[in-house]
């Protein structure tokens, strides 16, 4: 549950990251050491590696590492205002230990971020120890359960010992022996494909809300004379609803998979096997990006669909708002992800495939892209005849697209080049078209994985409604980044009017079903934590009772009666 909190917590990051970061990175010493004690809640460990200036940029930072042979220790230390840690969730008041990333420096060379154990407060007295100036950063957006922390460190000595050591290691001597793979001292891949879950769960605890509310909400007329209807019976309501129901369930399918990946690929990096690390970073990262934008979007939408009563904290959809948005800019801001996706993956692989290499995994179709750019083109050019009803042929579309969008960025990168441009301002100046390969490419696994999904499904009619979901999320997608598929020769005019006909058909089938499916994700009350989305839709009983517990109910007069408004009156 660390990793899918029902709240912020001051120990998230210790569950969430100081833990598992002992897992992936710690010697069996050092387990044993820290491990323990820190299971036991004895020791209460931070991930702090952002600081004032850097949290993108990791060959930024500055808080430095120099190894001191004389004594066997290393010193930590904050240069500059902008290399004060900041941010790391925990920091300011809960956590006695952080692992601190740092520049390591030994033998008078620095050989970059490595990860160190820094004891930050007496174990007893919770007393910041010499050389720790610790505090929290102030009030946020929200998290305000959280204590986000700074940490600045003053020449503080630490053993020898306390640096990380089970990929990279400093012997006594202070020679520096390399890790295996450069790339395992990154980090963060577990909890980046943790959140492609959390994205899911905040939208089906969005949707359940949003769906049980406006089934029980009656609004308006629809037929004159005629009772005031649901007002999941406009045609508009559906529209912004289905499809984000839609969306949770391909996003639990997508969370259960990136789940999955990451257990299978980290068993192989335990066991010595690197070659899949880039899969998994590429896949994490651009999975990230894409649902939490995503889930992002559709809680606000889920919020504003249930009118005033969505903005009052009894609905709880501002409170998922606040506690969910902060994924966008953690664990990897996602532009930077989605850019990491299509530079470090998604160009190398499309330029792999055009030299002929077969390729595996999520991009295997930029091999069949690059066979299909060898065949003479057809005379017709145009978009293949569209199924609005065939699930595999949708899936085919999402892969051409993103196959078409890689090239596009490839070739951007090409033409930049050939402008006489330098490397790097080649790919910045083709960065915007990066970013829409990366999200073509994500949609193109969102699409497939649930699509593949319904394959395992036995109950012809779970199959039946789970079909559907899946017909009205590719078809929603296909709708909103038609000029994708438009721009690609994918998509005609025509057929793009058929989508739209085949979305309105799909929301008229799925309204009978509609409470059934939220249902279903089994949100009992308690986790809900809404007055909206009871699961008794008793709704306007308990939302009047919630009023009548604000605190400034507690007094039929409130005080400020008598200290602001009696004295201004006498004044005017
Ligand atoms: C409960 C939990 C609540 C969560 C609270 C939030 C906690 C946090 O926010 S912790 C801090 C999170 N911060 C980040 O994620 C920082 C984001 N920035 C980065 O990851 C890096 O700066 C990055 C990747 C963008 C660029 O790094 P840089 O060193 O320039 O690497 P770059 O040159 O792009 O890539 C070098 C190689 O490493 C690989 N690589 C990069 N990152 C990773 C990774 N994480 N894993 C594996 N490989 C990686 C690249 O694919 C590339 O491989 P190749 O050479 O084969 O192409
Ligand atoms: C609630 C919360 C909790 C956090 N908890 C922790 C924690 O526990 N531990 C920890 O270490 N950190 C933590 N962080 C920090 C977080 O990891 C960083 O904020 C995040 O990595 C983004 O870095 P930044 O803040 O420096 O933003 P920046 O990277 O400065 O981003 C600002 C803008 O610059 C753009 N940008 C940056 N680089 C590039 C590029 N190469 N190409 C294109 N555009 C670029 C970004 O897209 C963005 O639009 C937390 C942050 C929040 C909000």
């Amino acid at each position: 549950s660390c990793v899918h909190p029902d709240r912020p917590e001051p120990l998230d990051l210790h569950l969430g990251m100081f833990l598992p970061t002992l897992l992936n990175q710690a010697t069996p010493e050092q387990m044993e050491r820290f491990f323990t004690p820190a299971w036991n809640l004895r020791i209460i460990g931070t991930y702090a590696q952002t600081e004032m200036g850097h949290g993108t940029h990791l060959r930024g930072l500055e808080t430095t590492a120099t190894f001191d042979p004389s004594t066997q220790e290393f010193v930590l230390h904050s240069p500059t205002i902008s290399s004060i840690k900041w941010w790391p969730g925990g920091l300011g008041k809960t956590s006695n230990h952080a692992i601190v990333l740092a520049q390591l420096h030994t033998q008078g060379r620095c050989h970059g971020l490595h990860a160190f154990i820094v004891p930050i407060r007496d174990m007893d007295t919770h007393v910041p120890l010499p050389g720790v100036v610790v505090g929290d950063i102030g009030p946020k957006f929200g998290f305000s359960e959280v204590d986000n922390g700074f940490l600045k460190l003053e020449h503080v000595r630490i053993p020898l010992d306390n640096m990380l050591m089970k990929f990279a290691k400093v012997e006594p001597d202070g020679t520096y022996v390399k890790p295996p793979s450069a790339k395992l001292t990154y980090g963060m891949v577990f909890i980046r494909s943790m959140i492609v879950g959390q994205s899911a769960l905040a939208l089906a605890k969005s949707c359940t809300i949003a769906i049980r509310y406006s089934a029980v909400r009656h609004q308006s007329e629809l037929r004159p004379g005629e009772p005031e209807p649901q007002i999941l019976n406009y045609q508009t309501q559906q529209h912004k609803l289905f499809p984000v129901l839609a969306a949770a369930y391909a996003f639990t399918f997508v969370g259960q998979y990136m789940k999955d990946t990451y257990r299978r690929i980290s068993g192989d990096i335990h066991a010595g096997d690197y070659s899949q690390l880039p899969e998994l970073h590429a896949l994490s990262a651009g999975l990230k990006a894409f649902t939490t934008w995503a889930a992002n979007a559709a809680i606000e939408v889920c919020r504003m669909s249930c009118g005033g009563h969505g903005y009052s904290r009894s609905s709880a959809l501002p409170d998922i708002y606040v506690e969910f948005t902060p994924t966008c800019t953690y664990e990897g801001e996602n532009t930077v992800m989605m850019l990491q996706t299509a530079s470090r993956y998604l160009v190398k692989s499309y330029r792999q495939a055009s030299v002929g290499q077969r390729l595996q995994g999520s991009v295997s179709y930029l091999s069949e892209a690059a066979a299909q750019r060898l065949r003479p083109r057809p005379v017709s050019g145009g978009a293949a005849p569209l199924s609005t009803q065939d699930l595999l042929s949708l899936v085919h579309l999402y892969q051409r697209r993103a196959a078409s969008l890689v090239e596009l960025a490839a070739k951007s990168i090409q033409q930049e080049l050939q402008r006489g441009r330098s490397q790097e301002e080649a790919w910045n100046h083709s960065s915007i078209d990066l970013v829409r390969a990366s999200d073509a490419h994500c949609h193109f696994v969102v699409v497939k994985l649930f699509v593949d999904k319904l394959e395992q499904v036995d109950d012809a009619a779970v199959k039946a409604v789970l079909s559907t979901l899946a017909l009205l999320y590719a078809l929603k997608g296909l709708a909103d980044n038609s000029g994708d598929f438009l721009q690609a020769g994918l998509l005609t005019v025509p057929q793009a009017t058929r989508v739209s006909a085949r979305i309105k058909e799909l929301l008229e089938e799925l309204r009978p079903d509609a409470v059934a499916l939220v249902d279903a994700f089994d949100l009992n009350d308690r986790k809900l934590n809404s007055v909206l989305g009871r699961y008794d839709g008793n709704v306007y009983e308990h939302l009047y009772e919630w009023a009548r517990q604000s605190p400034l109910n507690a007094t039929e007069v409130h005080e400020s009666f008598h200290k602001y408004l009696k004295p201004l009156r006498s004044r005017l």
